[in-house]
């Protein structure tokens, strides 16, 4: 699959940031990229807001599920890739605490043609126990990705006017 030539740099925070978060120059999920270790895995601190509580004192599980999906993109992107998610298992093994340092590590499993397979983990960093963890198939984008997205949608939605009510 082809893909954009030219390094991939991260932003001031360790990693790529998202569309949304470019305008404030910080993850507003709460994580810190810390870059890769000499295995290959992307280490990251992070912490979860109030804005993110669900149950009493614990974080939603969309809040979970979000993070982990951006711990383990950011694998491919480190190794000069940039990837979508094409899907995410996420196994919520403990109530993740609000404000309470936790760590991040995810790394790739394997590769398998264009798709990697990535493994990543939320940990208490105050004692190390696991409280999330998630696997996920990553698919390379082609660097027209965005633009096939939306003259999809144009035609999508095209198609569906175009029809006697
Ligand atoms: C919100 C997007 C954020 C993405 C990150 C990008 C920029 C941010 C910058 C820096 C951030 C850096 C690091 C952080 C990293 C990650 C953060 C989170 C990552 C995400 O949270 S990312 C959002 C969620 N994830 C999606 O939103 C994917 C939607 N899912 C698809 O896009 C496809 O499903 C895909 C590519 C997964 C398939 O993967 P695949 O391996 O099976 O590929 P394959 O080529 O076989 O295509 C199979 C069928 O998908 C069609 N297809 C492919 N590309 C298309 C396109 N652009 N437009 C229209 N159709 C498309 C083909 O036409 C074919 O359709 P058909 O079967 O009908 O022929």
């Amino acid at each position: 699959m082809s893909q954009a030539t030219g390094t991939i740099t991260p932003d001031s925070v360790g990693h790529r940031l998202c569309a949304a978060c470019q305008s404030v120059g910080a993850c507003k999920l709460g994580l810190k990229c810390l870059g890769l270790d000499d295995q290959g895995a992307v280490d990251f601190d992070i912490l979860c807001g109030p804005q993110f509580e669900g149950g009493r004192g614990v974080a939603h599980g969309g809040w979970t599920a979000a993070t982990l999906d951006e711990m383990l993109g950011t694998v491919a992107m480190l190794h000069q890739t940039l990837t979508v998610t094409k899907s995410l298992t996420v196994e919520f093994l403990k109530p993740v605490p609000i404000g309470q340092t936790l760590k991040g590590r995810a790394w790739n499993d394997h590769k398998q043609g264009h798709r990697w397979h990535n493994v990543g983990e939320i940990v208490l960093a105050a004692t190390g126990v696991v409280l999330g963890r998630a696997t996920g198939v990553f698919s390379q984008r082609n660097p027209d990705h965005f633009d096939r997205h939306e003259a999809w949608l144009k035609a999508e939605l095209e198609r569906v006017s175009d029809q006697p009510s």
